[in-house]
């Protein structure tokens, strides 16, 4: 990759970096590498399309061995233990077993990924796409740790659903006037699950550069994405629309203006989407459902986006969705 000055666009600082080629197509073909923290839902579905369909090799780091484990430990440790497919081997049969690949493509894909509980393990990544729970102090802390272990020219992407691009940037330096970090932020923020779906909006904070949101819009692409590009404000586009439609499902369900099954049917079938809104958050996680409430309603001070009481209770009880095996369904 070349060197080259980058120049500030929110605050014109000019800067020396090592940086990627000129055009934003370019900047995304520089992205030979890929590091994505957090093996969760979203994290381990990133981490196998960007092997997949970029075919990079893809760093993938969780503080958990055991949701690594679960997710994605591979053939020696498969053979051993001969029981579950992890999260990975599943979603890859299941696209050989459809045809939508071949063995070759799994076996090539899953080549392309390793895994580690250190994020020190980024320093030689192009990319890091950040994907651990919807905390901000988390957020904030992994940033200030990333801007100190990543390659200076790296891009570090995070795929919050709400948290304010702008403040996670900030948190990569105790110097608002040095960009040199805070100017490679940016948020991918996927679908779910995101193997299936196509959208991933793109959002800026202040300290955005041009230059990585053209390597992030375009590296998306090579992922074989579909981008829009929203304002750093509450929610962004797609949970500014989407979380209030569930929180006002589940109120539906706690008024007692409907029972469980005729909110989802009405919406599914009357709507035609996959499935109903209380289904859909329980897939989303109603932990991640009742943050992305909490950031609309204080950021905004709008009283439209208080969260749901019973959205708050079944939180408080564990009861999280698919991934704690009880939500408005059992799993
Ligand atoms: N679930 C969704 O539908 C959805 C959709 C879009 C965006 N998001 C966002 O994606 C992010 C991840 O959500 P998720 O549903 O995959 O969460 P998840 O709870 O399924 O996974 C989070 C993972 O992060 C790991 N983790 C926690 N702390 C860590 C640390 N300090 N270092 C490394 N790993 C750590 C956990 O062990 C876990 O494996 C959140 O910001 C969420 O808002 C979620």
């Amino acid at each position: 990759m070349a060197s080259s000055i980058l120049r500030g666009r929110a605050l014109g600082v000019v800067r020396q970096a090592r940086c990627f080629s000129s055009t934003p197509r370019q900047y995304a073909a520089d992205v030979k590498s890929v590091g994505v923290l957090g093996a969760g839902q979203m994290g381990l579905g990133i981490a196998l399309v960007a092997a997949q369909k970029a075919q990079v090799p893809v760093t993938l780091v969780d503080a958990s061995e055991q949701a690594l484990s679960k997710g994605i430990a591979f053939a020696g440790a498969l053979e051993l233990r001969a029981r579950e497919l992890t999260v990975i081997e599943k979603l890859l049969a299941k696209d050989v077993s459809k045809s939508r690949i071949t063995q070759e493509q799994a076996d090539q894909a899953r080549s392309l990924l390793t895994t580690s509980t250190k994020i020190e393990d980024f320093s030689s990544v192009d990319f890091i796409i950040e994907a651990v729970p919807e905390i901000p102090e988390l957020k904030f802390d992994i940033f200030s740790k990333l801007a100190k272990v990543a390659p200076p020219h790296a891009i570090l992407a995070t795929n919050t659903s709400s948290i304010s691009i702008t403040r996670i940037a900030a948190a990569t330096t105790t110097d608002p006037n040095d960009t040199s970090a805070s100017s490679r932020v940016v948020s991918t923020h996927f679908m779910n699950p995101v193997p299936v779906q196509k959208g991933v909006e793109i959002i800026s904070g202040l300290q955005t550069s041009k230059e990585t949101l053209d390597t992030a819009v375009e590296f998306c692409k090579r992922m074989g994405k579909v981008t829009s590009v929203s304002a750093d404000s509450p929610g962004f586009l797609a949970n500014r629309i989407l979380m209030p439609y569930i929180n006002e499902a589940i109120i539906c369900l706690e008024t007692g203006v409907g029972d469980r099954d005729s909110i989802d049917a009405i919406m599914k079938n009357g709507t035609n989407v996959p499935m109903g809104p209380l289904q859909l958050a329980d897939f989303i996680g109603l932990d991640t459902c009742l943050s992305i409430m909490k950031v609309l309603h204080t950021e905004t001070g709008d009283s439209k986006y208080r969260p749901s009481v019973l959205l708050g209770k079944m939180v408080d009880a564990g009861w999280l969705g698919k991934k704690s095996g009880k939500g408005f369904y059992d799993y």
